[in-house]
This record gives C-alpha cells, structure tokens and sequence, in this order.
C-alpha cells in the first residue's frame, strides 16, 4: 500500500465509534482507552464480556443494535470492526462521504489509517507498522522493543521531561541547550543499559545538569 503518514493524536474529547463488538473491536477498544480516549462507543447486537464489562463501569457506551448512518454523528474516527464485509463496505462510504477518518479491520489499504502495534513505557511510544503488509512481523517487532525498552525507560523519559524544563529555564542559549539535552539523553540511555534496567538514583534537576555540563565540555575538548 502507500506510504501513511504517523501520528500522535490527543484522543480527549474525541468521539471515536466502534462498529462491531467482537474480538477486534475489543482490542480497538482496549487500545483506545490505554490512549486516553473518553468518548468511545461501540455499535453491535453483540458484545464481548469484556466490553459488556467497559459498559457497566461507564468506559465505554455501547449501543445494542446494528450499524446505521447516523452512528457517525459526531464521530472523528471510526473503526469497521464487523464481520460482515458488506456492512465494513457500507460504514467505508458513508465516512468517505463525510469526511471522517475510518479504519479497515479486513482491509488497510481501504480505510484511511491503520493501527500500528505499541509498546508504552510512560511518555516514550513506540509504535510499529508494516502498513498492513505483515502484521505478524509488527507484532514480532513489538515484542522485541518490549525486551529492548524496558519499565525503566517511563521513568527515564520522565526525569529527561523534568530536566529539559529546567534547562529551557536557565539556558538562554539554544545551541547549548541542544547540547544538554542530548549528552543528557545519551547519559539516561546509557545509564538504563548499565544497570539492567534496574533502579536509577533519583537526583536534582539542576545537580544533574552541573554534571551533564562538565562531561559536554569535556566531550567537546576531546
Ligand atoms: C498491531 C495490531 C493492532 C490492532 O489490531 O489493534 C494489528 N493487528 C494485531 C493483531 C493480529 N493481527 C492478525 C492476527 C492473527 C494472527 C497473527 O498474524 O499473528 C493478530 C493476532 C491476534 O489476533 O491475536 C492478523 C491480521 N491483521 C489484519 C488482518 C486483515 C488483513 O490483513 O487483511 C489479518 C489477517 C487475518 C488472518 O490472518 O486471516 C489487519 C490489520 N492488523 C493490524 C494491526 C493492522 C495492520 C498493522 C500492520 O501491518 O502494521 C490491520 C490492517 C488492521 C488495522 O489497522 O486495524 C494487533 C497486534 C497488537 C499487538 O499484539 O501488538
Ligand atoms: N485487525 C486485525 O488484526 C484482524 C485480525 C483478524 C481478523 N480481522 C477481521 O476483522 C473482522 C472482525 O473480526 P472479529 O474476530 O472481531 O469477529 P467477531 O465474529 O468476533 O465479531 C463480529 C462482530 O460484528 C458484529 N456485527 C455483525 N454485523 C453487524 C452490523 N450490521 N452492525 C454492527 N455490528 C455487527 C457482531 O455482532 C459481532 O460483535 C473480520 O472481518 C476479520 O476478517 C482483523
């Protein structure tokens, strides 16, 4: 298929509209409340126990009956998620129609986006796609930046967070803080390595910056 183009989208507020309420629709599901987003509903006869269990504690809505037009009132993205080619065929056109983003569970090439597989470690995300060429092998990719990106990096990424408030507080210089922030990130990926993952001291913003100056200076000396 195309080259897509990836994306990181803020999913509050946004109504996103599953249509189906099987398997797929349940990991459509699950991986839209993982992003945070509040506004899901889902549109099916049937439903898995897990989203009958979403329902009942209010994640999700759902609405017990088979899809019509009218279910995308509202909607910014839309997942075809039945196991009727013809219904998926119709929820296609009628989003195209409307101009709003639809996803192909049968089909990526059809639809508008694809769902790539994840790994979360706090605010560091990496996603994989083959564009829906192989989707065992996004999965097989997944699995192993799951072992090579470790629970550690979420609270890695987040000190890096901390500090690059920091710097943008103190340094005035843009060069500088480019430097910084990247012997930082360098230090951090390097310091996860060494220990396994395992527990990184905590330290202080500024103290931690004292230090990453004088090892940049160095390493522009050398
Ligand atoms: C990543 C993930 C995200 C998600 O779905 O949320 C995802 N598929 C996942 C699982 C999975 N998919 C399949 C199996 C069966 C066994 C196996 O192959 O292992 C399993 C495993 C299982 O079901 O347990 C087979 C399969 N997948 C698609 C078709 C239809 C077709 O190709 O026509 C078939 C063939 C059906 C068949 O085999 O008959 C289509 C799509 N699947 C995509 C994404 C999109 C393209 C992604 C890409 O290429 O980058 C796309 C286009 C749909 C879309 O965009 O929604 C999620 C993994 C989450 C994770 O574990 O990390
Ligand atoms: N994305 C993927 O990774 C992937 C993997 C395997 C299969 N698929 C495809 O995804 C589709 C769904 O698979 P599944 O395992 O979730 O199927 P499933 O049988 O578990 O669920 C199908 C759901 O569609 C609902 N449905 C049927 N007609 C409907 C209508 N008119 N309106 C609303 N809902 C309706 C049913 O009530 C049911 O809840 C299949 O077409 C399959 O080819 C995708």
């Amino acid at each position: 298929m195309g080259a897509m183009f990836p994306i990181m989208v803020d999913l509050r507020g946004k109504r996103c509209v599953v249509i189906g309420g099987g398997r797929i629709a349940e990991r459509k599901i699950r991986s839209l409340l993982e992003a945070g987003g509040d506004q899901l509903v889902v549109v099916s006869l049937q439903h898995t126990t897990e989203l009958e269990r979403l329902a009942a504690i209010g994640s999700i809505r759902i609405r017990r009956r088979e899809y019509i037009e009218e279910d995308l009132l509202d909607a910014r993205f839309v997942f075809a998620a039945t196991d009727n080619p013809s219904v998926n065929a119709r929820v296609l056109n009628d989003c195209k129609k409307r101009g709003i983003l639809v996803n192909m569970a049968e089909h990526a090439d059809q639809g508008d986006f694809a769902v790539p597989a994840v790994v979360r470690r706090g605010d560091l995300v990496l996603s994989v796609s083959t564009s829906g060429s192989s989707p065992a092998m996004a999965i097989q990719i997944r699995k192993e930046l799951e072992r090579r990106y470790g629970e550690a990096y979420a609270e890695g990424i987040a000190r890096l967070g901390a500090l690059r408030a920091h710097v943008q507080e103190v340094e005035p210089d843009p060069e500088s803080r480019k430097r910084l922030l990247r012997e930082a990130s360098l230090e951090m990926e390097e310091r996860m390595l060494h220990s396994q993952y395992d527990f990184i001291p905590e330290e202080d913003p500024a103290e931690w910056l004292n230090r990453i100056r004088i090892a940049a200076s160095r390493r522009h000396e050398e």
